[in-house]
């Protein structure tokens, strides 16, 4: 067995799918969480100056996505077709997109300008967004993709807090109970629910 090492901050972000995905393959990884203070000096020791990364034996990769389909690929979760693994792409780039596009909000400085930005947001692009997510679970019978547990289930349950925080709706799967039906799937996996369960609550 490989020896895996996820290098993060101490937050789900964009690390949570990889730690989810490497529990469902009952991988007894190391779960590195790198400070604030410690960032700026471990940031030399990344592939592209960002985390997450991926430690294999030894070796470390990056860009989370990537990182994902990777492990959908060894674990049997990234369709049984070409095909079918062009359709989970298309919904994990798909909220790929809407967090990039949300970064214009999130990330903004000027206190002043983002809440402009959020008032802007969330009269269009994120009632669009989370109508169209929505709408694709409840056509994949409760999963991300392909009617079926897939890696993009991961990616979505994994990002989930992160999209909470972005629309600032803190009762979201009660708004869209189809959200709670992929974080359902995906944390019912014994494997994954023990690896929840040691971890306990964390920011998103
Ligand atoms: N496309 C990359 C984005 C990685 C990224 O933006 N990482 C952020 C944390 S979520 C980071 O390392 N920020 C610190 C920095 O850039 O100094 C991925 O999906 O892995």
């Amino acid at each position: 067995m490989p020896k895996y090492v996820v290098h993060y901050f101490n937050g789900k972000g964009l690390g949570e799918p990889i730690r989810l995905l490497l529990a469902y393959g009952g991988e007894d990884f190391e779960d590195h969480r790198v400070s604030p203070k410690d960032w700026p000096e471990y940031k030399k020791n990344t592939v592209f100056g960002q985390m997450p990364n991926l430690d294999i034996d030894g070796k470390k990769y990056a860009q989370s996505i990537a990182i994902c389909r990777y492990l959908g690929n060894k674990y049997g979760l990234a369709g049984d077709t070409p095909e079918e693994a062009l359709e989970i792409d298309q919904f994990v780039d798909l909220l790929v997109d809407f967090r990039l596009k949300a970064a214009i909000v999130t990330y903004e400085k000027d206190e002043k300008l983002k809440e402009q930005r959020y008032e802007e947001y969330s009269k269009d692009v994120f009632p669009e967004q989370l109508d169209r997510f929505n709408d694709i679970i409840e056509k994949n019978n409760g999963h991300y993709a392909l009617g079926k547990l897939t890696w993009a289930d991961f990616v979505f349950a994994g990002f989930f807090d992160s999209i909470k925080f972005i629309v600032r709706i803190p009762d979201l799967e009660k708004k869209y109970p189809a959200f709670q039906r992929v974080i359902d799937h995906v944390y019912s996996i014994p494997k994954v629910k023990a690896y929840a369960d040691a971890l306990g609550p964390t920011e998103f």
